[in-house]
């Protein structure tokens, strides 16, 4: 089981209330500027009942078939609204491409849909380090991996994130990474963050993800640390002096850092 005090698919079912935020929030109102609909189940601040949500990727998705049949996968899954959105998987993959990434990492695989999405457009010789600690969930989508012959771009970790970025730190691997996507426990996203940051070249980026956290860092409670801490990442990330960043109202939240 992934280790979210608040589990995900609770935070996203109870997210939006039929309003997506995203115009007012960015600009710091407390009003909602935009209705998308009611996206009573969905992990992206337009519904995936919403019509428009179809028309987003009847325009612009180009997942490869592969993808695709891991997505539809891990649908399935009980647990597979912890799956990335799909369009903004799309724009990590345009990300790693333009910047000519070879050293990526994931933290957080559940059943891979990212990691083979970045996996599919780095160089042959490029490398994803994909960091989760459940076995079970990473196993749906490694026959995947396989059959889009990929796998030996993937180097699979199994074991808390924090001591995988550790060990890439210690092995002198800082600076050398090109892209890194933060996606596992939320209460943890500040440390992961730091250490990304050493790990990833100037010019990197960092996407981290969920950062709207289906709406409750508007008002994050006391108690509820998982909201608190992408909070508290959120307030430091529009001070921080080491990075450029825009928060995106894609999926859950998105924002990428680029490291100066
Ligand atoms: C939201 S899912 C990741 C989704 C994935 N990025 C994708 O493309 O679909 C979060 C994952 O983080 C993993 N996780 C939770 N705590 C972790 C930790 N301390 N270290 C590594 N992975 C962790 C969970 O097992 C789960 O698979």
């Amino acid at each position: 089981m992934p280790l979210f005090s608040v589990p995900k698919e609770v935070a996203v079912g109870t997210a939006m209330l039929g309003v997506a935020f995203a115009t007012g929030m960015l600009a710091g109102k407390r009003y909602p500027s935009l209705v998308f609909g009611t996206p009573k189940s969905s992990k992206s601040i337009i519904g995936k009942s919403s019509p428009l949500w179809q028309y987003i990727l009847d325009h612009s998705l180009r997942e490869h078939p592969i993808l695709k049949k891991l997505r539809l996968l891990t649908a399935d899954h009980p647990w597979g609204k912890m799956m990335v959105s799909c369009d903004q998987a799309q724009l990590m993959a345009n990300l790693v491409k333009l910047i000519k990434a070879k050293k990526v990492i994931e933290i957080g695989v559940f059943t891979g849909y990212n990691t083979l999405n970045m996996a599919l457009v780095l160089p042959d010789n490029g490398r994803v380090i994909a960091c989760d600690i459940n076995e079970d969930y990473v196993k749906i989508g490694k026959p995947l991996w396989k059959e889009a012959g990929v796998e030996h771009k993937i180097d699979l970790r199994i074991k808390p994130a924090i001591q995988t970025l550790d060990e890439l730190l210690a092995s002198g691997e800082s600076e050398t990474f090109d892209f890194a996507f933060i996606d596992a426990d939320k209460e943890s996203c500040n440390e992961y963050y730091e250490k990304c940051l050493r790990l990833i070249k100037k010019g990197g980026i960092i996407a981290i993800d969920n950062v709207l956290w289906g709406g409750r860092v508007l008002k994050p409670r006391k108690d509820d640390l998982a909201t608190q801490s992408i909070h508290h990442l959120n307030e430091k990330l529009l001070r921080d002096a080491r990075v450029n960043i825009s928060m995106l109202p894609m999926g859950d939240g998105v924002t990428l850092a680029f490291k100066l």
